[in-house]
């Protein structure tokens, strides 16, 4: 049994290693990616490190030129909070996500649980009473939050979303990231008591992931977003034409790769948030620079890879803006807004890898059965390897 476990660990391993090695385009471990020695300071967006980490490589840029897979890669490490014996809980992350109905229970789970074993401290659902039972049986660490509307009441009702939001907007100061979309579904009144908590949040310069019916809810009124430099739009690419069909972004011919060329034209034409265009490689704009992110995944595209993402993200997202301190609107000084986008761009860019090394991973173990959920232990090892140095190679066969 041990030999077995022990066995599991070192092929884990070897897939972050190679995950590793294929996110470094030059094929050597730089000083970027190699262990660290000396304890980290706890880091915070108004050190500028990640400003700093990404200026080499912003600064001589042009518009929309690529930024370094190095830079980005130390932009995300030093976004990372030491693990320190005088930690209380909820100093590292405090993730909310809006999602969850009848139909779409999984969604919500997987990304609040990959925002927590990402290294967020708590992770709280914010889901339709219908939703609510079966995300709580899978997941006893889930602070689950039935406050949405209940879909099966609302049909034909107007879409109020007072009720929602006054029920919501105690525990929106508690948090440090929210992912508004994962299996949020269509309804009416679920997607007003969404864009309520979305207006709520931004108001109070909360840091947003949007992802899933997130995205939809963005494209049918990009005002919600526009603007806000606290947020991050984590497209597929149907859900990428959709929000260019929102802001008027015309994408050539039918969907495909392609579109991920115009990444930094959609986001610049939100002008604030940063897009994540997903697919075969993660194009990463804030509308001036760009971010691509090549390293080998899965080969597998099981539902629910997307809400890993979400999650795993999120957390990067709570380590950019410990305490979100302003209201990341327009206007500011352009100093702020630049260290902003630059924690933003390397927040997205380190859930990102570690998305792409820990289901390639699980991909090593699982093949063809691989599914969303067999990502989320290999979380654990992927991490390690990318930005603590330690290569535990842990993940395989542990639970969720
Ligand atoms: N287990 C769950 O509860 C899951 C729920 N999900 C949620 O389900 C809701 C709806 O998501 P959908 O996936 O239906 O909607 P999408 O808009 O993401 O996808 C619509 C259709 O486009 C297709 N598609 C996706 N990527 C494509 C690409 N690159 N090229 C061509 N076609 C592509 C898909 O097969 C799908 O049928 C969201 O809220 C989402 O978060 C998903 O996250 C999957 C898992
Ligand atoms: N064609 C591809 N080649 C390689 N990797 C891919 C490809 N498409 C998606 N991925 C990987 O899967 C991740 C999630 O993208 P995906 O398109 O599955 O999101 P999604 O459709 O929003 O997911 P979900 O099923 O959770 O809604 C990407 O960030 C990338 O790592």
């Amino acid at each position: 049994m041990l030999r077995a476990a022990g066995l599991l660990k070192s092929r884990s391993a070897v897939f972050y290693r190679q995950a590793l090695r294929s996110a470094i385009p030059c094929g050597r471990r730089s000083a970027a990616t190699g262990p660290r020695a000396a304890p980290r300071r706890a880091r915070s967006v108004g050190s500028g490190t990640a400003r700093r980490a990404l200026a080499g490589a912003s600064d001589a840029a042009a518009m929309g030129e690529r930024l370094d897979h190095a830079a980005m890669m130390a932009a995300a490490r030093a976004l990372v909070p030491p693990l320190t014996a005088d930690s209380h809980k909820g100093k590292n992350g405090k993730v909310g996500v809006v999602g969850g109905c009848r139909e779409y229970a999984g969604a919500p789970l997987f990304a609040a649980l990959s925002a927590v074993r990402a290294g967020a401290d708590l992770a709280h659902v914010f889901c339709t009473p219908g939703a609510a039972p079966v995300i709580k049986g899978y997941s006893p660490e889930l602070i689950v939050l039935p406050f949405l509307p209940d879909e099966s009441a609302q049909q034909g009702a107007p879409a109020a979303a007072d009720a929602p939001l006054a029920a919501i907007r105690p525990w929106l100061g508690r948090l440090t990231a929210l992912v508004v979309g994962p299996g949020l579904g269509d309804d009416p009144a679920v997607a007003a008591a969404a864009a309520a908590v979305v207006r709520e949040a931004r108001a109070a310069g909360l840091p947003l992931v949007v992802d899933g019916s997130g995205l939809n809810l963005v494209a049918q009124s990009p005002e919600l977003v526009r603007g806000y430099r606290r947020c991050i739009l984590t497209p597929n690419l149907p859900e990428f034409g959709r929000l260019a069909a929102g802001v008027g972004l015309p994408l050539p011919g039918p969907i495909g790769a392609g579109w991920q060329a115009h990444t930094r034209e959609l986001a610049a034409a939100f002008g604030g948030p940063v897009v994540v265009s997903k697919g075969p490689v993660d194009v990463i704009s804030d509308g001036r620079r760009v971010a691509v992110v090549e390293a080998e995944g899965s080969l597998r595209r099981a539902g629910g890879q997307g809400d890993v993402l979400a999650g795993s993200i999120a957390a990067f997202a709570c380590w950019a803006f410990p305490r979100h301190p302003g209201s990341g609107g327009g206007g500011g000084d352009a100093a702020a807004a630049e260290e902003e986008a630059a924690a933003l761009m390397a927040a997205a860019y380190g859930g990102c890898a570690l998305l792409r090394a820990a289901s390639l991973a699980a991909f090593g173990e699982r093949g063809r059965s691989m599914l969303a959920g067999d990502i989320i232990p290999h979380l654990q090892g992927a991490f390690e390897e990318l930005y603590e140095g330690g290569g535990s190679g842990g993940g395989g066969g542990a639970r969720m």
